[in-house]
């Protein structure tokens, strides 16, 4: 037997008061998309198509107007949405920390509002640090204005991570940063996400990163969910917008292959 999704999206609609006597913006229109258990999905699509919507629907930040979506087989209608949140890991796209909060105080606040021992929380900060790879004595107590953007990516991941969720959601969690912490820090998190046996839905801007970093991408338009699949199934889309999204990194790797000669310095 199929192991059902861990994330299922069946006919969903989401639309928003246009505001002034505007029309109603459909911001998620009839999607229809399923996530398996440890699979890592990146959301491909432009400015306002409807990502960011796609996954705050996931974890109740609001609510659907149609269709329905369920999380580990449960309607999420059915469950509390400050439990679900709790289950669900979520990445904001600059961090989102607290600025008050400490590096320790930041990463261990959904622990503390779950009750957890002060000790058990404080161990759980070292190890989310190590895991993120940012040294406990440098980092710990420092606030979020005296981190780096990728330092404070980190610390945004290892925060998501606090409650050893099985889902981790990101809102183009490495788009500010540039490119060498960009690509380190997008290497790390796909290495956590198999190491923990995560199951992530990553949104991003940038089709390279998506292909190199998921198992599979979807691409949305105009709220609409245009092709899912992996890289493989996604060039043999008949869609033109997702074949022009897919032509950039694919004539940026061969301009490289030509531009950079492999016995150079690195
Ligand atoms: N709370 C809201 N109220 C009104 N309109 C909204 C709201 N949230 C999103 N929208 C609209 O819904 C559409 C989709 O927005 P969404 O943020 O999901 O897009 P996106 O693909 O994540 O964009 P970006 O890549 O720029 O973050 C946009 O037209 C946006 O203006």
């Amino acid at each position: 037997m199929p192991t059902p999704p861990l994330i299922a999206f069946a006919h969903v609609g989401k639309s928003f008061d246009g505001g002034r006597g505007a029309e109603r913006v459909l911001a998620v229109d009839d999607v229809s998309l399923e996530v398996a258990a440890g699979e890592f999905l990146a959301v491909v699509g432009g400015s306002g198509s409807g990502k960011t919507t796609l996954l705050r629907l996931a974890n109740r930040l609001i609510d659907a107007d149609l269709g329905h979506i369920t999380v580990e087989g449960c309607d999420v209608r059915a469950v509390d949405p400050v439990a679900l949140r709790r289950r669900i890991g979520y990445v904001f796209q600059s961090g989102g920390l607290f600025p008050h909060l400490s590096v320790a105080g930041n990463i261990g606040i959904t622990p503390k509002l779950l009750g957890l021992p002060a000790a058990e929380i404080s161990a759980r900060v070292d190890d989310l640090l190590e895991l993120v790879r940012l040294d406990r004595t440098l980092y710990r107590d420092r606030f979020p204005h005296e981190l780096s953007g990728g330092q404070r990516q980190r610390v945004g991941v290892a925060r998501a991570l606090a409650a050893k969720p099985k889902i981790v959601l990101m809102d183009e969690p490495f788009g500010a940063l540039d490119p060498l912490t960009r690509d380190a820090l997008g290497d790390d998190y796909r290495r956590l996400h198999d190491r923990l046996g995560l199951t992530t839905v990553m949104i991003t801007h940038d089709m390279t990163e998506a292909i190199l970093l998921a198992d599979r991408v979807a691409v949305m338009r105009a709220g609409r969910l245009l092709a899912q699949g992996t890289p493989t199934e996604l060039s043999r889309s008949g869609d033109a917008y997702v074949g022009e999204l897919l032509r950039t990194p694919r004539r940026q790797a061969e301009r490289l292959q030509v531009l950079l000669p492999r016995d150079g310095a690195a």
